[in-house]
């Protein structure tokens, strides 16, 4: 047998058995998943399941429990802040967006772009090849913008970072439905560009709308994974959204 036969590609991301408490409510109750280069797995479930936890302990702006890991590209990142994150290649948009309100859209998405030096330098470039939309912005401060505005504003503060992989927290909420379908066909171009992607989101067709890679999260713990069958997923999270 050669060397590649039979041996499955080493994970970009690796999450084991994370957990996360808030002084003793259980937010996230043991996940593990797995997510390759350039492969956007999603994670779905209801109110409170746990999404938004998981993935702020993914990016380091909730602490991880004891016996928690997070590696990636083999790197452990358990402990480490979220800054070292950014340059280590993990981009984040979070709920909420957590733009500076006062300064331009150019100037935050320059300050995404300073949070990873010594990457390639073509991150801002081609956040805004990947988001024509923000060029008119530019000049604009981000307070004056929409909020579906300042959601691809967010998006292009991740990307000029230049991640290996993309942190998205529920990116389509409170859209209008043609910028649901925009943010659809960015993450969609993302994967095609190698760039991988862990996305949560609640509503179940935006996830498989983007991906046949879901996990469904109730209470905290993954109830439920496709591996890429979603014959039997709206049943599925239907139950657990429910239970
Ligand atoms: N800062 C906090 N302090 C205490 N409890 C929290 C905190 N943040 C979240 N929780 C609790 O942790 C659990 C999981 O919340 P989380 O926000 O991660 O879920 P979610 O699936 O993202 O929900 P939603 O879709 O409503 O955003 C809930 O019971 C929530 O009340």
């Amino acid at each position: 047998m050669s060397a590649d036969q039979g041996v499955a590609a080493e994970p970009l991301l690796r999450v084991d058995d994370l957990r996360v408490d808030y002084r003793g409510v259980v937010a996230v109750g043991g996940v593990s998943l797995r997510v390759a280069e350039g492969q956007c797995v999603a994670v779905i479930g209801a109110n409170g399941a746990g999404k938004t936890s998981l993935l702020r302990a993914v990016g380091g702006f909730v602490p991880a429990g004891a016996g928690s890991r997070v590696e990636l590209a083999g790197v452990d990142l358990t402990r480490m802040p979220a800054h070292r994150r950014v340059r280590a290649g993990l981009g984040s948009v979070l709920e909420n967006r957590h733009l500076f309100p006062h300064m331009t859209v150019r100037d935050n998405l320059e300050l995404g772009a300073a949070a990873a030096p010594g990457r390639s330098g073509a991150g801002l470039r081609g956040a805004l090849s990947l988001l024509p939309e923000l060029e008119g912005l530019l000049d604009r401060r981000a307070a004056t913008l929409s909020g579906g505005q300042q959601q691809f504003v967010a998006i292009g503060r991740a990307l000029a970072t230049e991640p290996r992989l993309l942190l998205l927290d529920e990116p389509t909420n409170g859209l209008a439905p043609r910028l649901v379908e925009r943010v659809i066909e960015i993450v969609r171009h993302l994967r095609a560009a190698g760039t991988a992607t862990l996305l949560v989101e609640q509503r179940l067709e935006v996830a498989v709308a983007i991906t046949a890679e879901v996990h469904v999260l109730a209470h905290g713990r993954v109830v439920h994974s496709t591996d890429g069958d979603t014959a039997d997923l709206a049943r599925i999270a239907h139950s657990a959204y429910l239970s």
